[in-house]
């Protein structure tokens, strides 16, 4: 049986036009849906195994990329919205009704990754954004329930869709935490 990881990369990843303009997220309740809308395509497509991110039912991975924080707007039912944590770095803005994570936003300035927003590209109702580019935090599986001996099929089923595993973020992502750690320290 095929490992299943999330339902918009199972069958294989569906690329992205290269020209997408943005468009709407909407939550998953029946009527007075949150929708959020965002300018521009995504970068940093992902699947991410950690436990914070927000996956639909079933899923083992989330799939979450990042926006210009600018670009995220409101645009419907923000009232449903509830922050999930608000002690994690990505404070992540979820519909009270539903569960579906919005958008998450760091508030800390000094943070690498401050001006970006994670979002679910699955939320859009639009299609043609960037897709998937690698997985992250894999190991972090385990952490809901996924069995060591799995993880040898999991990694493999990834790098069959062409989607390299990482245990932390890819390279150029944590090469991009580290030049801000450096220039920090050398103020
Ligand atoms: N092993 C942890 C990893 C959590 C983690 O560090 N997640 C990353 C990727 S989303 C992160 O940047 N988290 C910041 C946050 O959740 O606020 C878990 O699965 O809960
Ligand atoms: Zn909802
Ligand atoms: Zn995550």
């Amino acid at each position: 049986m095929t490992v299943a990881l999330h339902p918009s990369i199972d069958n294989g990843l569906k690329q992205g036009s290269g020209s997408f303009a943005g468009g709407t997220l909407a939550c998953k309740c029946k009527d007075h849906q949150v929708k959020v809308g965002v300018k521009g395509d995504v970068a940093h497509n992902h699947a991410c195994g950690c436990t914070k991110c927000w996956k639909p039912q079933g899923a083992t991975f989330s799939v979450v990329a990042v926006v210009p924080r600018q670009n995220v707007t409101v645009l419907e039912n923000g009232d449903k919205l509830q922050i999930v944590d608000p002690s994690a770095v990505i404070q992540r803005h979820a519909c009270k009704a539903c569960g579906t994570h919005m958008f998450g936003r760091i508030e800390n300035k000094n943070h690498p990754f401050y001006g970006l927003d994670f979002i679910h590209p699955e939320l859009f109702q639009e299609q043609g954004s960037q897709a998937p580019q690698f997985a992250a935090f894999v190991s972090s599986v385990i952490e809901a329930g996924v069995k060591p001996e799995q993880m040898a099929g999991i990694r493999s089923r990834l790098k069959e869709i062409g989607l390299e595993p990482y245990d932390c973020l890819s390279p150029a992502l944590m090469d991009a935490i580290a030049t801000h750690v450096a220039k920090a320290k050398a103020a």
